[in-house]
């Protein structure tokens, strides 16, 4: 049975659908990053939201995580290039907070613009400063959006709902979703020179890092506002405090600050600025939303090996995957074949094909040449998976190639992977028998059937009288049950191969012995 650590605070509506799912789950939020570290070990699935940072270090001392899921949009406290790295799959929930968040930066510009937080403190101490609290009215002011994507878009239609004049910063938004949001696309320096209103609704990236950088706060109109409900270290605090101390800027609403929790700022200590604690996802509809989603995913995930919503993998729907199930199992050992092949030989490699034909074609192809490549790579290179064999083929500069052919051969499905070095090409071809049963059917151009066993020998001789008897005898001699035996040919008198599955690994000893016998060119063990 899986287990799942959830490390932070998400709602009981998770744990709900692990245990149901025939998941074991353990809730421990708060703890220590060394406390977590030290309890990890165990967990097949790990559900945290923004306060757990899943570390590189963290990553490390959990070898049996399969999947991060971040009960929330922002990953940036996840170590995505470790997850890969370590084949783990990180996944989020990207929709199921945005309303919230974009109700909340809504509440910050209408808290700044009337000062809300500032008159209720005062009017609840006693003083009735009705002169003091002179505000500015929405209706007909422009609004800045840097980043309209799921959040900011919701952001830009409550404001147009406000009559507001929208403007939008994001170099990924088309032309034709700003004319249906009822937004104009401008870029950044025009928005700061007409915003009166500015929010952002952007990742933290190296890109977006720093966006509203002391120049760029500058540019700003004098009696600009600014509300950050995205991420700490999109706006410069320190520039920021200057602005307003300076008078540039009348107000700033700020839920997310650079380093949380913030418990101290110097931006605590004027009045003119609105804080909340990272409170952009936090309200009832969205915690359940989020917390039930990634329940779901991670189970789903770890149960049936569908993918939604990841991060650093291919999605895979539930209705598709017990259809991909076999297929990736075959893709895997064909690829499992094609390396250690490769790995005898040596050289070089230049490139990866893999090619479909048949049913086979017609299927979600990327899972299945992510299978192919962690297939091809874990002889070589050790723990590689599907998650991480696409990153790792590419850091090696391993081409890639994915080939579908519209011919229909002897097999209803096929799949050939094929491993180019700088020396020569090695290819192993496989089908299904029943649909689920991998079975391959050719090696290296030659026609040759049998089923994949976890301890076989392959061997290439000349196709000439001799050969069969005397590599009987030499297993025989050692006591080496053979369990099944196929051979198979270029044309008559050619090369010919031999693939037999044994009872357990073949000794050196005896794989030397085979390998001096005459008509013998090579012999490879191979383990599945
Ligand atoms: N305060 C909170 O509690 C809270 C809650 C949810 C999300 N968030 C934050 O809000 C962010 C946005 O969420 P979303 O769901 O809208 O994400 P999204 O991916 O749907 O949208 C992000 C948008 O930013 C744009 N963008 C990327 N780089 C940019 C750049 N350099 N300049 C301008 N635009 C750029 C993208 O094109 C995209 O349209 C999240 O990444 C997360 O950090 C915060
Ligand atoms: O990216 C997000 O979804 C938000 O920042 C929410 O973070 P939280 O789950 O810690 O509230």
């Amino acid at each position: 049975m899986p287990r799942v650590l959830i490390s932070d605070k998400l709602s009981p509506a998770a744990v709900e659908i692990f245990r149901r799912r025939g998941i074991e789950v353990d809730l421990k939020p708060g703890l220590s990053p060394a406390e977590l570290r030290a309890i990890i070990a165990p967990y097949d699935g790990l559900a945290v939201r923004s306060a757990t940072k899943v570390t590189r270090e963290l990553i490390e001392a959990a070898p049996n995580l399969k999947v991060v899921g971040r009960a929330g949009i922002g990953v940036d406290n996840v170590d995505v290039t470790s997850a890969t790295a370590h084949g783990v799959v990180v996944m989020n929930t990207p929709y199921g907070n945005a309303i919230t968040t974009a109700e909340h930066a809504i509440a910050m510009m209408f808290a700044l613009a009337r000062q809300i937080p500032e008159a209720s403190t005062s009017t609840k101490a006693g003083r009735w400063e009705k002169n003091r609290f002179m505000g500015v009215e929405l209706f007909g002011k422009t609004l800045g959006l840097i980043g309209c994507g799921n959040i900011g878009s919701i952001v830009a239609d409550r404001a147009v709902g406000l009559h507001m004049k929208v403007v939008a910063y994001d170099p990924f938004l088309s032309e034709r979703r700003a004319v249906e949001l009822g937004v104009e696309k401008v870029a950044l320096d025009v928005l700061l020179e007409r915003a009166d209103f500015v929010t952002l609704h952007t990742p933290l990236t190296e890109q977006t890092r720093n966006i509203l950088s002391r120049e760029n706060l500058a540019r700003l109109k004098r009696g600009a506002r600014v509300i950050n409900c995205a991420r700490g270290g999109l706006v410069d605090e320190a520039a920021l405090h200057d602005a307003l101390t300076s008078g540039h800027l009348a107000g700033a609403a700020l839920d997310v600050f650079e380093t949380e929790p913030a418990t101290e700022s110097p931006l605590f200590a004027l009045e003119n600025v609105v804080c909340t604690p990272h409170l952009g996802a936090a309200t009832a509809e969205a915690q359940e939303n989020v917390a039930l989603q990634v329940a779901d995913q991670m189970a789903d995930y770890l149960l049936s090996g569908a993918v939604s919503n990841a991060i650093n993998m291919p999605s895979v729907t539930a209705e598709e995957a017990p259809r991909l199930k076999p297929y990736m199992a075959l893709a895997q050992l064909l690829g499992a074949m094609a390396g250690q092949l490769t790995v005898a030989r040596g050289g070089v490699i230049r490139a990866i094909r893999v090619e479909y034909e048949g049913h086979v074609a017609e299927l979600n192809r990327r899972p299945l040449t992510a299978a192919a490549l962690a297939g091809t790579l874990a002889p070589l290179m050790g723990a590689v998976n599907m998650v991480n064999a696409p990153v790792v083929a590419k850091e090696r500069g391993i081409e890639v190639a994915e080939t579908v052919h519209e011919r229909r051969g002897d097999y209803a499905s096929l799949l050939r992977v094929t491993m180019v070095t700088d020396r020569d090409e090695k290819s192993v071809a496989g089908t299904l028998v029943g649909e689920a049963r991998p079975r391959l059917v050719e090696i290296k151009g030659i026609a040759v059937e049998a089923d994949f066993a976890p301890d076989m020998l392959y061997v290439t001789n000349q196709d000439r009288p001799g050969f069969i008897g005397r590599f009987g005898m030499v297993l025989a001699n050692a006591g080496i049950n053979i369990a099944t035996f196929h051979l198979g040919r270029a044309a008559q008198g050619g090369d010919a191969i031999c693939l037999v599955s044994l009872d357990g690994p073949i000794p050196e000893s005896v794989l030397a012995e085979v390998r001096t016998l005459p008509l013998v060119v090579q012999a490879t063990p191979l383990r599945f």
